[in-house]
């Protein structure tokens, strides 16, 4: 198991009471669940995106890493609350509040509750590039050939 220790604030009194701080559900969990932190319910028609508030924020410091925000399977399959813009990316000198663009792209309204969990945030391995210009590539197998040349006859 990697674990590694990022400072976090916390921006809602009610984080750690009413509404719980993120936590791996499981051992084995990828994802951190971030709840809404609302002051009242917030329901969503149909096509209605809301930005929400995490009530934290996350210094991730190291520039090899950043966290995404991901939807949760259960409320996107199930109820067509997914991220209006489909993946947040947090980069490593973000100190603001984590904050969740929730979609409803199903077709009936949707309520999201006080502390819900909307969203998941995974830390993920970066690597910056350095670009070097080059005239050609060494020719790989695969060549200028993608979307779905593989396979054809
Ligand atoms: O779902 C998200 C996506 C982003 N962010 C924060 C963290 C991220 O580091 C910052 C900027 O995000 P991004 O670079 O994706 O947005 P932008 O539209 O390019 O804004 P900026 O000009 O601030 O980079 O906003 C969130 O809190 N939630
Ligand atoms: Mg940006």
């Amino acid at each position: 198991m990697t674990r590694q220790t990022f400072q976090v604030r916390i921006l809602d009194d009610r984080i750690g009471h009413s509404v719980p701080f993120p936590e791996y559900a499981t051992e084995g969990s990828a994802g951190l669940d971030l709840r809404a932190c609302l002051d009242a319910p917030l329901t969503l028609k149909p096509g209605q995106t809301e930005l929400i508030k995490t009530g934290l924020s996350i210094h991730i410091a190291d520039p090899s890493l950043a966290a995404m925000i991901l939807p949760r399977s259960g409320l996107g399959h199930k109820h067509g609350i997914v991220l209006g813009n489909l993946v947040g990316l947090i980069d490593s000198d973000y100190q603001g509040e984590l904050m969740v663009s929730c979609w409803n792209r199903g077709s009936t309204e949707f309520t999201v509750e006080v502390g819900e969990r909307i969203a998941q945030l995974v830390l993920v391995p970066v690597v910056q590039a350095e670009f070097e210009v080059v005239s050609a590539f060494d020719q790989s197998k695969r060549g200028e050939g993608g979307f779905g040349s593989t396979g054809s006859h």
